[in-house]
């Protein structure tokens, strides 16, 4: 089992790169048909989730916006329940169809605050595109229109996810070893 140390702790290979990448064709294959004569702006949510942001728009080919805006809520391996403003948005989303691009949805509560503040600003059809759903971690009602795949309720690494700001640039997925 290919194993990865980063830092203080050890992670096992989860998914490999060419589950990803089958993973992320179905994503946009999806968004292709659903948004087709919808002019969507895409809304990448850094730092996470910009691997996800760039394999998935290399195949979405229906004509589109893609912008970029930050926050952060993790520290370590635990949520601190705390999600930070939202920057970046200078681009008006009145009356338009928002993709929200994240590497992972877990407790939701990010994504709701993201949800909450486009409905502020005016956009008219939000829809969430995220790699990773962890299920039985979600505490919030969100929109999941695309979801690539769904996990346990367990610390991950790689494909733009981080521990303490390691690991981002792995292809593969890992777990972390209890
Ligand atoms: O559903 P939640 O429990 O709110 O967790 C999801 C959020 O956590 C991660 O971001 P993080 O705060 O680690 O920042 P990063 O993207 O810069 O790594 C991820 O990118 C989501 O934005
Ligand atoms: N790296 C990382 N960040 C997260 N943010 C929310 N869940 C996770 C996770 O499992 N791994």
């Amino acid at each position: 089992m290919k194993t990865v140390t980063i830092k203080d702790k050890e992670f096992s290979i989860f998914i490999s790169a060419d589950q990803i990448q089958q993973a992320v064709e179905n994503v946009a294959e999806q968004i292709n048909w659903d948004l087709a004569g919808k002019n969507p702006i895409f809304l990448v949510v850094l730092n996470g989730a910009f691997m996800f942001a760039a394999d998935l728009m290399r195949h979405v080919t229906i004509p589109c916006e893609i912008t970029f805006i930050k926050l952060s809520s993790y520290e370590g391996t635990q949520s601190t329940g705390v999600v930070k403003e939202i920057f970046g948005l200078n681009e008006s989303v009145v009356n338009r169809t928002v993709v929200v691009v994240e590497d992972i949805v877990d407790t939701g509560i990010t994504m709701e605050r993201i949800v909450n503040s486009l409905q502020e600003k005016g956009a008219t059809d939000i829809r969430v595109a995220t790699f990773f759903l962890k299920p039985d971690s979600l505490q919030r009602e969100v929109p999941l229109n695309y979801v690539a795949l769904k996990i346990p309720n367990q610390f991950i690494v790689g494909y733009g996810l981080d521990y303490d700001g390691y690991g981002r640039n792995l292809r593969e997925i890992y777990v972390l070893n209890s």
